[in-house]
């Protein structure tokens, strides 16, 4: 199995505050991960480390077998970032050209866009179930129906890997729940690796065999080798606030 992201003695902080101390973590083909943790422990900042968006102050992180800063295949990489769904209304562009901007290395920021283009924008709409909204503004969809284009626009590139910011935030529960179905869709059907950050602890607890916990600089690993149950490294993390968590859903 190939190591998609490989994480060695990583150290972080922003100015003076430290808020990753020496994490180490290996995510696979295949998998399907969730990082979760409370508010600040530093799982965005993992995700832009993992993008090279942040430099470590110390350690390693190897993308696909190479060193992050020789590392140029980016397109391997997907990445729906933190509140895309919370989108600004009034932007003018239509579901279509929201998808094929991230064509741009392909395509060229502003040349007009080729038939062959169009065909991979359609196709990856057609993935995420939104392609007779290609002529909408993007704007004018329901928070849900947009994460789904911003699902499209990240597949656009065919990933092996894409990350996920907390992209059910805003989200009705029947959503989330066709969203999680479409999550499990590229995962098992299309083999793409997928890390998610997330808050919803009651429901990825349920569908997500792999959970990274972040709290207090460190990271914890839940998988089905763990000894200690999900529930107890929940609490560990987050304290009295644990219990809630699982009762959300
Ligand atoms: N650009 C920045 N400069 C200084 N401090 C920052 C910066 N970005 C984040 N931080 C701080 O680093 C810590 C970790 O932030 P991060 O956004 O990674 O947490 P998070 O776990 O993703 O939180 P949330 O669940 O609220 O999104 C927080 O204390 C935050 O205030």
């Amino acid at each position: 199995m190939e190591t998609i992201i490989s994480i060695k003695n990583l150290f972080f902080g922003y100015r003076d505050k430290m808020i990753l101390e020496d994490i180490n973590l290996d995510i696979y083909e295949g998998d399907y991960i969730g990082i979760v943790g409370p508010n600040g422990s530093g799982k965005s900042t993992l995700i832009k480390l993992m993008l090279n968006i942040l430099k470590p102050v110390e350690g390693e992180i190897k993308l696909f077998g190479q060193d992050i800063n020789r590392f140029n295949e980016w397109d391997k990489i997907g990445y729906v970032a933190q509140k895309s769904n919370l989108f600004n209304k009034r932007f003018p562009a239509t579901v279509e050209e929201v998808v094929a901007m991230n064509l741009y290395p392909k395509v060229g920021l502003f040349r007009a866009i080729k038939r062959s283009h169009l065909e991979l924008v359609h196709n990856a709409l057609k993935i995420v179930n939104m392609e007779k909204y290609k002529d909408r503004l993007i704007g004018d969809l329901s928070g849900g129906q947009q994460q789904r284009v911003f699902i499209a626009r990240a597949l656009v590139n065919f990933p092996k890997v894409i990350f996920l910011d907390e992209p059910t935030v805003g989200i009705d529960i029947k959503s989330q729940e066709e969203f999680y179905k479409l999550l499990d869709k590229l995962n098992k059907e299309m083999k793409i690796t997928i890390v998610m950050v997330t808050h919803d602890i009651g429901v990825i607890s349920d569908r997500i065999k792999k959970i990274v916990c972040m709290g207090n600089g460190k990271l914890i690993i839940h998988d089905e080798n763990s000894k200690m149950p999900f529930e107890k490294t929940i609490q560990k993390i987050y304290g009295d606030s644990a219990k809630i968590l699982f009762h959300e859903h």
